[in-house]
């Protein structure tokens, strides 16, 4: 993507994304709600014409793929299926139209478990078996990138479990994945690389562990029988520049926007004991809130029985 725009409007819904997501990885997309995933997503598949900027496949534009499902396959909607069609007859009407052989839909359906319900109207499909089919569609044709918006949207433990290890081996054959997702949890496992937007705009674009690691939410925790002490002590010898000293549970000082050694050299310096060292990794959660907490655009605010004071 090269300064990807689209504005609706005087609304700028997305603002000159540039980035390039590699093959051979699953990249992350994250982002509030309304910060414009799926209007990326949907540009680069041909389905928004972007105000500004450009997004490539392969150095293609979408429109000028021939047979579009063998490049890139995505699933954006995994109600889009005509409900009174079969899911074999979806995927054959698919394969046609990209001139994919008919077995490989025996194939897709296969793979993702639904052979025994095939012959099934898709409008009977629950959630999940409907996220199946919309991952067999995306598969079809074999192709080299993948997009997937929400895959695990409805999908019970074990397929989710199925999707993470999908996402995986389609990134170890070296096929492009890119997913968005809510999950941060989910992500923190299957994403190698993350991209986080926030009112369209690029906010970070950066290994996982990367984007963790910038979080001031990794603390680490020392545990003394002088803590009060401790706590005084590591406030001025390591205090200011970002660094927070503040008192955990009872005989715990907790110091974030610093380093272990440095709080078990300070601690020595001081000649107080430790009983215990930690450093504390913040989860991807946090890593995320912290990065998007002044894009978000549907705040709902403090609960409700706390904003009435109760
Ligand atoms: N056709 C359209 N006309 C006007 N505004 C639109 C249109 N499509 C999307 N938008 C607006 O663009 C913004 C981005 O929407 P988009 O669906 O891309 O966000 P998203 O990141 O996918 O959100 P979510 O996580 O809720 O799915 C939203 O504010 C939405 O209202």
């Amino acid at each position: 993507m090269r300064g990807l725009t689209k504005r609706y409007g005087d609304r700028t819904v997305v603002d000159g994304l540039t980035m390039e997501v590699a093959a051979g990885r699953v990249t992350g997309f994250l982002g509030p709600n309304g910060a414009g995933k799926s209007t990326t997503m949907r540009m680069i598949l041909g389905l928004d014409r972007p105000t500004a900027g450009e997004a490539l496949i392969g150095g293609r534009a979408y429109r000028e793929l021939r047979y579009p499902l063998r490049e890139v396959g995505a699933l954006l909607d995994a109600k889009a299926v005509h409900p009174g069609r079969s899911a074999r007859r979806h995927l054959l009407a698919m394969a046609r139209s990209n001139g994919v052989p008919a077995r490989r839909v025996d194939e897709v359906l296969a793979a993702v478990g639904l052979e025994q319900v095939a012959g099934r109207r898709a409008g009977t499909f629950s959630l999940g078996m409907g996220q199946r089919l919309g991952i067999a569609g995306a598969l079809l044709g074999d192709p080299r990138v993948l997009l997937f918006d929400e895959p695990v949207n409805g999908l019970d433990p074990d397929g989710v479990l199925w999707v993470r290890r999908l996402m995986r081996s389609l990134a170890d054959e070296g096929r492009t994945v890119f997913v968005s997702s809510h999950l941060m949890s989910e992500m923190q496992l299957t994403a190698d690389r993350l991209v986080v937007i926030g009112r369209g705009r690029l906010l970070a674009d950066a290994p996982v562990a990367e984007v963790i690691a910038a979080s001031s939410g990794n603390s680490v925790r020392a545990r003394s029988p002088r803590a009060d002490e401790l706590a005084g002590e590591l406030a001025v010898r390591l205090g200011g520049d970002g660094v927070r000293v503040r008192r955990g549970a009872e005989g715990e000082v907790l110091v974030s926007g610093s380093t272990a050694e440095r709080v078990g050299a300070a601690a020595h310096a001081a000649g107080l004991p430790l009983f215990e060292l930690t450093a504390v990794q913040a989860s991807l959660e946090e890593a995320y809130m912290e990065l998007t907490g002044a894009s978000v655009e549907y705040d709902a605010g403090a609960p409700v029985a706390e904003r009435a004071g109760r």
